[in-house]
Formats: C-alpha cells, structure tokens, sequence
C-alpha cells in the first residue's frame, strides 16, 4: 500500500505538488492524469524520491520512505519511462538484469529471470535474450523497459507515459498485457499518463491534476458520473461519458434470455462495442456468444439505459 500524506514540491519557489494526499492500495492501478506541467512527473518521483519532497511524506506498507536510502527504494520500486530508457550498449537479457545484478542474484538465478519475464511479455528468450535494444521494435522495446522494471518482482511500479509513443494497435496491446501481468502478479502501479482513454481502462481509481492540486480521486465510474468540477468534466469530453460509461462494463453482465438475428457478439465484449455493433448493423438485439455458444441476447434499448446518467 501506498500512503501519500500532504505532499509537496516547491522548485525556485513555485510549488509544482501541493499538498497531495491520496492512498493506492496493495494490487491497484492509480491512473494520474491532468494537463501538461500539472505535477505528475514531480508526484510520481516523489514517491521513489528521485525528487526529494519539500514537505509531506509517504509510507509504503507503512513505512515512511525517508527511512530508507533512495538507492535501496528504487531497488524496491520499479520504474518504467516513455521511450523505455534501455541502455543502448546491453543486451535485452542484460538491461532486464540490471537490478537483480545489483542485488547481487547469482548467474543462473538472473537468466532464470530474464527467460521467465520474456515469456512473460511473449518475447521467445531465445530469439530475443542477446539482441541490442536497437535490434527490437518500438513496442518490443517498450515492453523490455517494463520487464526490466519488473525484474527484481517489485511490489510496486512506477510508470511514466509508458505507452506514450506507440500506435494505438500495439498500444492497446500494451495495455491488455500489462493488466495481465499485474492481475497475475498483483503488483500495486502507479501510472502517469496524458490519455484519458488510457487512464479508464487500466486505473483502479483515476487521480485528476490541475496546477499540482489533486482536484479528484475516484473510481472510473465515479469521475465519469460526477465530476469534481467543469475541469475534469472537460478532461473527461461531455460528449464522451455515455460511450465511456458502457466501455466499463461487458455484455456478460447484461444478457438476457431469447434470440436473435445475424451475428453474434462475444459475452465479453465491453458494453460500447456491442452498442457501436447496434449502431454499425442497424440492429435493436444481438445474438450473444460465450466460447462460441449462444448464451442469449443483449438489446440496444438495454445499453441506451446503461449509457445514461447514473443517479
Ligand atoms: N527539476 C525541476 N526544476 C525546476 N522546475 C521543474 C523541475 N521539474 C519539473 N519542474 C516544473 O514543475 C512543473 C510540473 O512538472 P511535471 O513534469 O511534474 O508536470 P507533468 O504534469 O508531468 O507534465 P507533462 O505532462 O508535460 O509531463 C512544471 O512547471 C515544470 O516545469
């Protein structure tokens, strides 16, 4: 768990982090978002103290962090960056086993390490383990920068625009493998980004910035269907929350008995896919399917209702 009590940074005296204070439990997804210069970065670097706090604290398993050296907190913390941050002149096999060979892990326990995590990401250890990062894609070397994060098995990760410069089909890739990943490992992240589409589909709870003060801290749902203020209604686009609302949810939830005609959709396909399907084939009902099986219908008066303002 991480605490966040009252954090602060002022840089030649302009506070840049003022007085934030929020708790990410053990396992969740915090999603920072908010306009450019509002703070993230400074927030997130805070909390592995590459940038020491100018006032506040923050406790890890209740912990307070100034209790350890920064070198041994970020030993414990993983930290992904955009553009990965490899180091050009190692192997993929050597940049994932930068902190387990500080940590002093022996040999045969790090290329253990190393196979397991390339697994991990499907990237084959034997066709990937010894090239340069250069000698990879852009989303496979996005994808090492998070493995080399993950080596040591940190309880918690720090990522910053992580998924920042993919295209969007590796990029919702990325994403459905780091959720995975995280659901398997139960590692607790922090996660700094610009997107909004990003931040519901990966955040727990979502935490919205504005001139580094924490204007909100909620679930998805819940920022979606009351938003602080005008601020963050405007960072979620009115004309967005009824397709945002249905993309947090899926047709499983919400089938009802009976038939229907033409193609069928999958039981966990989200809300707003089986809504654009309505639209796309000028149809009122689907046919719903689990494993290739009908299960039953979902209707479009059904995802008009759920697509509405929650109460
Ligand atoms: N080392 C530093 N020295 C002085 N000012 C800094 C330093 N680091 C950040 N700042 C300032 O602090 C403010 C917040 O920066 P920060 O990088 O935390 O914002 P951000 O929300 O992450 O922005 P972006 O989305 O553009 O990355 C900015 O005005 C920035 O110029």
């Amino acid at each position: 768990m991480i605490e966040i009590n009252g954090l602060s940074k002022v840089f030649d005296g302009a506070t840049v982090v003022d007085n934030v204070s929020l708790t990410v439990a053990s396992g969740e997804i915090c999603a920072v978002v908010g306009t450019s210069g509002s703070g993230k970065t400074t927030l997130l670097r805070m909390i592995n103290r590459l940038v020491e706090p100018s006032g506040g604290s923050v406790l890890i398993d209740g912990r307070n962090t100034r209790d350890f050296a920064g070198y041994e907190l970020r030993r414990q913390i993983g930290y992904a960056i955009q553009g990965n941050g490899l180091f050009p002149h190692r192997t993929v096999g050597q940049n994932i086993a930068t902190v387990p060979r500080l940590l002093k892990w022996d040999r045969a326990r790090r290329r253990a390490r190393v196979d397991e995590l390339l697994t991990l990401f499907q990237l084959d250890p034997a066709q990937y383990r010894n090239r340069l990062p250069r000698e990879l894609s852009g989303g496979e070397q996005q994808r090492v920068g998070v493995a080399r994060a993950l080596a040591a098995g940190p309880k918690i990760l720090l990522m910053d625009e992580p998924f920042g410069a993919l295209d969007p089909i590796i990029r919702g890739k990325a994403q459905s493998d780091l959720l995975a990943i995280q659901r398997r490992l139960g590692t607790t992240i922090v996660l700094v980004t610009h997107d909004m589409n990003e931040a519901i589909a990966l955040g727990s709870r979502i935490a919205v910035m504005d001139k580094g003060h924490l204007l909100q801290y909620a679930t998805p749902a819940e920022i979606i269907a009351h938003p602080a203020n005008d601020f963050v209604g405007e960072l979620i686009g009115s004309g967005e929350r009824p397709f945002r609302l249905l993309s947090l949810d899926i047709v499983l939830n919400h089938v009802e008995p009976g038939d229907a005609a033409g193609e069928s959709i999958d039981c966990y396909a989200s809300l707003r896919d089986a809504y654009a399907e309505c639209l796309w084939s000028g149809r009122d009902v689907l046919p719903v399917t689990q494993n290739g099986a009908l299960i039953g219908r979902v209707t479009q008066d059904r995802l008009s209702q759920l697509a509405a303002r929650p109460l």
